[in-house]
């Protein structure tokens, strides 16, 4: 066994940094925030003084300075102001990626007043885009709460009937996650349709059936998900984790969501909230039947729903709080969805992308299995040959959400 760090064991490389000419970096930074930022604008009724705002901050992304914060008197103001103070006087394009990205959005809500006591307070600027991609989703949403129930209608559940249920709604997990409202609108085509078997060469890194053994082994205990977006990808969530409770392979699950809105689509709990009570409002008796086990979940507490700070700040996953590891430390499995969640689980930085990943995801105290498609260009512990392979047949394997990695890290 290895030993246990705190931090990655390795070198830290660079940070990913938008003046990175030609990069998915400097697109982000520079036209796709922008263009965030105008959508907040067409989609919302704000006042004509927030929609000033909202402008000049999407004009000034591209090569502006960082704005301040002002106290608006939300309660992660005091670390906000610590998090800013090495950027301040620094354009946009010179800080950390990441950095840039998770103060852009914060900053957008202290535009919106998100946080102050008034008519805008407690208003998701996405809104609009999460309910959407509800919506654009139902079929998928239908097929895929059928195929749930009759697998838990089975009523002796073997334990390599359990690992094929398990293994698919990994895969669901995993490519319900190309549906980032951030990147593709809701309002364009339905990317929730895609056939597994299909997908199957696109995985780089297939780690599912090790996963499913280590739950299945796991004497029925607690899962934890640090999750990503709401609409489709949040339903595909929640199949697994009413398939886990429902099926004894976990007793307990715990998810971990946003304080704030974030990444136009990153869920909250509201978001769980409204989710189940949408797919109740739904004439399918499939999809009620299970909106109505994630309530009864919800109320006995098996399915508990947390939020913290650190899921929104700008820190590396190695930076996680104390108290937020030691309870992820009671847990025998961290899921963690999605492409900012494993950025921040690398810090964002430049590793080769054949690095070992447990030399870098060393700190965590219990395993964990990343779930993402890749949307930035970071990426660890891919075969040579398969690295090899993927950059002859699409040069914008990186970035285009069509590759995906189930990767699973166990430092036991
Ligand atoms: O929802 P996910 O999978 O975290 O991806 C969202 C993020 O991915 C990125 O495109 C690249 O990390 C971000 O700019 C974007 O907002």
């Amino acid at each position: 066994m290895k030993q246990k760090s705190n931090t990655p064991r390795l070198p830290l490389p660079q940070p990913l940094v938008a003046v990175e000419a030609g990069t998915f970096t400097e697109f982000t930074v520079t036209q796709r925030m922008p263009s965030i930022a105008r959508r907040v604008i067409a989609e919302n009724k704000f006042p004509a003084n927030i929609n000033a705002s909202l402008e000049k901050l999407a004009s000034e992304l591209p090569s502006g300075y960082l704005p301040t914060l002002v106290d608006d008197t939300s309660s992660d103001f005091a670390d906000w102001s610590r998090y800013l103070e090495p950027y301040k006087e620094q354009r946009w394009i010179d800080i950390p990626w990441f950095f840039a990205e998770t103060y852009f959005y914060r900053y957008l809500l202290q535009i919106t007043n998100y946080f102050r006591a008034g008519e805008w307070q407690g208003v998701d600027p996405f809104e609009l885009q999460k309910r959407q991609g509800l919506e654009t989703s139902l079929d998928s949403i239908v097929a895929l709460c059928t195929q749930v129930n009759g697998w838990l209608n089975v009523s002796e559940q073997e334990n390599q009937s359990r690992q094929t249920a398990l293994i698919t709604l990994l895969y669901f997990g995993l490519w319900g996650n190309r549906v980032d409202l951030s990147l593709w609108s809701a309002f364009e085509t339905d990317r929730s349709r895609f056939d597994i078997q299909n997908q199957q060469s696109h995985i780089l890194v297939d780690d599912a059936l090790k996963v499913t053994e280590l739950l299945v082994n796991s004497n029925s205990g607690r899962v934890d998900f640090v999750v990503d977006n709401a609409g489709f990808e949040l339903v595909c969530d929640l199949c697994l984790v009413d398939y886990l409770l429902g099926s004894g392979v976990a007793s307990l699950v715990r998810l971990h969501l946003k304080s704030h809105p974030t990444f136009v689509s990153d869920a909250m709990i509201k978001d769980v909230h409204q989710t189940t009570e949408f797919l109740l409002a739904s004439s399918n008796p499939e999809v009620t039947s299970f909106a109505k086990r994630l309530q009864e979940y919800i109320a006995s507490e098996q399915l508990v729903l947390s939020d913290d700070y650190f899921w929104t700040s700008p820190l590396a996953f190695w930076e996680i709080p104390e108290s937020l590891k030691n309870d992820l430390s009671h847990s025998n499995l961290i899921v963690i969805k999605g492409d900012a969640n494993y950025r921040r689980l690398l810090g964002d930085r430049h590793w080769d992308f054949t690095t070992k990943i447990s030399d870098i995801v060393c700190y965590l105290p219990v395993p964990m299995v990343a779930l993402r498609t890749l949307k930035s260009e970071v990426a660890a512990g891919i075969k040579p040959e398969v690295l090899e392979e993927v950059e002859k047949s699409d040069s914008a394997w990186l970035t285009n959400g069509q590759w995906g990695v189930v990767q699973l890290v166990d430092n036991n």
